[in-house]
C-alpha cells in the first residue's frame, strides 16, 4: 500500500465535495468540526462566498478535500424555530451536499434529535455520527443504541466518536470519503484555511454586514481592521466599516444603533469561538467618501 504524505492535487482519483455536519445543540458539532479540521479553522474567503455555500472548514488530505459547510436553521437553539420556512432552508442547504453528518450524543436519543432526524435528506448518503463515545464506558451498550437510531433512518455508515478526545475520527474521514464524489479539489491547498486571525476577523464582521444589509449597501463598502491586539487570550479588535455616504452608514447603524450593535455582538460571539478566547470588539461606521478611487488612499489602508 502506499500511503504518501504528498497531496497530488491533479491525481485522477482525487474526491472533494461539500459535507454539513447536523444535529441538535450541545452534540458537539463545533468541537467536531474542529477536531476534523484540525488547527485550520477557517471561514469564507471572498472566493468561496461565490459558493452557494456558506464554508465553515476545509481539509486537504489523503487526495480528499472535505469542504465543510454552514446549514442555517440547524444552528437554532431553538426547536420550535424549527417551523415550516426554517425547515425549507434546512432543506435546500442539506440537497446541495453531497454528505450529511447527524450528530448525536452517545446514551441519548431526544426529541429535539428526532425533529432533526426528520429533516434529513432520503436521497443523500447521511452518516450516524454518536458523538461523546467517551461517556460511555461499557462500549457494548453503544450497540443497541445505535440500532435503535438506525431503524429510523437509512444510514450509509454508523460510527460512534469522541470529537473531545479525538477518538474514531480517522474512521469516520475514511466513511465520508468513501461518500465524496471522485472530483478535483475546488480550493488551493492553502487557498482558504490558514489566513490570519485579522483576516479571519474581517471576515466574520464583512459577513455579518452583508447578512444584515446585504442587498442594501454597494460593494465598495469595505471593512478594516485598524488595530488587532492580542494580550494574553484577550484579544482586543479595532474595526472601521468604511462607506461611501451618510445614508449607508444611516443603514449600518439602525434605528437606535440597534443594527450595529446585532453586527458587532455576532462578530464577537463568532469571533470568539473560532478564536478560543475573549474578545473585545470596537466598530465604527466611517465615511470614506471616493476612498475607493484614490490610489493614496488605498495604499493607507494597505491595499496596494
Ligand atoms: N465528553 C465529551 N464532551 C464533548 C465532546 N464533544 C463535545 N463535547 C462537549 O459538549 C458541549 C457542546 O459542544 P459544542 O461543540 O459546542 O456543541 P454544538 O453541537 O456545536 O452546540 P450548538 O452550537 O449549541 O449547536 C461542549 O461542552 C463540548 O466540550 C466529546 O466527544 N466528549
Amino acid at each position: 500500500m502506499t500511503d504518501t504524505p504528498q497531496i497530488d492535487l491533479s491525481a485522477d482519483d482525487f474526491r472533494c465535495g461539500y459535507i454539513a455536519i447536523v444535529g441538535r445543540p450541545n452534540v458537539g458539532k463545533s468541537t467536531l468540526m474542529n477536531a476534523l479540521i484540525g488547527a485550520k479553522v477557517s471561514i469564507t474567503s471572498r472566493k468561496a462566498q461565490t459558493t452557494r455555500h456558506r464554508i465553515t472548514g476545509i481539509q486537504t488530505k489523503d487526495q480528499t478535500q472535505f469542504v465543510y459547510v454552514d446549514t442555517p436553521g440547524f444552528q437554532t437553539k431553538h426547536s420550535n424555530a424549527l417551523n415550516r420556512t426554517l425547515n425549507r432552508t434546512v432543506t435546500t442547504t442539506l440537497t446541495a451536499v453531497d454528505v450529511v453528518l447527524y450528530v448525536i450524543e452517545a446514551g441519548m436519543f431526544s426529541q429535539a434529535d428526532i425533529l432533526v432526524l426528520e429533516l434529513l435528506p432520503k436521497n443523500i448518503p447521511c452518516i450516524l455520527v454518536i458523538n461523546k463515545a467517551d461517556h460511555i464506558k461499557d462500549k457494548a451498550v453503544l450497540m443497541p443504541f445505535a440500532a435503535q437510531v438506525a431503524s429510523r433512518f437509512n444510514f450509509a455508515a454508523i460510527v460512534p466518536v469522541s470529537a473531545r478526545q479525538g477518538f474514531q475520527l480517522e474512521s469516520l474521514e475514511a466513511e465520508v470519503k468513501k461518500l465524496l464524489p471522485v472530483n478535483p479539489p475546488m480550493f488551493a491547498e492553502d487557498d482558504i484555511t490558514d489566513k490570519s486571525e485579522k483576516f479571519l476577523a474581517a471576515e466574520i464582521v464583512r459577513e455579518k454586514v452583508f447578512r444584515f444589509v446585504g442587498d442594501e449597501l454597494p460593494y465598495t463598502s469595505t471593512v478594516l481592521v485598524e488595530k488587532f491586539e492580542q494580550e494574553g487570550n484577550l484579544r482586543r479588535v479595532f474595526i472601521a466599516i468604511l462607506v461611501d455616504r451618510d445614508g449607508h452608514k444611516a443603514m449600518l447603524i439602525g434605528k437606535k444603533g440597534e443594527r450595529l450593535k446585532e453586527i458587532s455582538t455576532q462578530s464577537r460571539q463568532d469571533m470568539e469561538k473560532l478564536f478560543g478566547g475573549p474578545v473585545y470588539l470596537e466598530i465604527w461606521v466611517k465615511i470614506k467618501s471616493g476612498w475607493a478611487d484614490n490610489e493614496a488612499g488605498l495604499r493607507a489602508y494597505g491595499y496596494e
